[in-house]
């Protein structure tokens, strides 16, 4: 799909805690903006560092400030086992953030980890499906695949971002919304996680990249007009922006 360059900011910060303060500020500040634009937020959620790195969320005074009643949260990503498993990026959320504010039950959408890999990325679409059609979540009119309102990203080692690996397939799905992979070279293998076409539909996208480990690829996918990594592909219909620490940026 053809796809024009995303507007980009790029904000560096000394510390990962100075990230995770600015985070907390932004994510804050966009919940407001799109709830009087349109009455809910929809958010997309990572696994991994991410979540650590929302911590202030749950303080003092986004805790008070931020009406919870009118987000939905979604995953980017899974890992195909049980919600309450120690790999599930539900339960990382759970755990960190969502036990610790009032979002209503149902307006949280997890996985159905009683599947197959196949099995559960076909339900995942299908429960997207019944949002569109119920108006609850709504398409992009310049993509047509469901459009969120911000999706908060990390990125590994290799590149990745949701669970699209280099040399892997996923990557490269036009059609589906939610695809599968079964041998993900970080484990554990089986996952489901949502396609660039989906990923690109977004109207605000966070790149939240801390440590020293990640700053060969950061400096590949930002520094290269070539980068074949993953999250070179990275580019929402609105604004991009990557919160990276001192060590992140260091080859930049
Ligand atoms: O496996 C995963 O890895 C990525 C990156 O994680 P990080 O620990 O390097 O921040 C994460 O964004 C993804 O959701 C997760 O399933």
């Amino acid at each position: 799909m053809a796809s024009e360059k995303a507007k980009k900011t790029i904000l560096k910060f000394d510390t990962e805690d100075d990230v995770a303060v600015a985070l907390a500020k932004y994510t804050a500040d966009l919940s407001q903006r799109f709830i009087q634009e349109k009455g809910s937020f929809n958010v997309v959620l990572s696994g991994g560092t991410l979540i650590d790195t929302m911590r202030y969320l749950t303080q003092a005074p986004h805790k008070e400030s931020v009406d919870w009643s009118k987000w939905s949260i979604f995953w980017l990503d899974e890992r195909v086992v049980p919600l309450d498993h120690k790999d599930s990026n539900y339960k990382l959320a759970y755990d960190g953030f969502l036990s610790k504010v009032s979002i209503p039950g149902g307006q949280i959408f997890p996985i159905n980890d009683k599947k197959s890999p196949e099995g559960a990325a076909e339900d995942y679409e299908a429960l997207h499906r019944d949002l569109v059609e119920r108006k609850i979540l709504p398409l992009s009119d310049a993509t047509g695949f469901p459009k969120f309102d911000l999706m908060l990203l990390g990125m590994g080692p290799d590149g990745h971002v949701a669970s699209l690996f280099p040399n892997h397939p996923q990557r490269n799905e036009e059609e589906r919304w939610v695809t599968f992979i079964t041998n993900s070279p970080k484990p554990p293998p089986p996952r489901i996680t949502y396609t660039f076409p989906v990923i690109n539909s977004s109207s605000e996208i966070a790149m939240v990249v801390t440590g020293a480990e990640l700053a060969t690829a950061v400096k590949d996918v930002l520094g290269n007009p070539n980068s074949n990594l993953p999250a070179a592909e990275v580019s929402p219909q609105g604004l991009l922006t990557w919160f990276l620490d001192k060590d992140a940026a260091s080859k930049l």
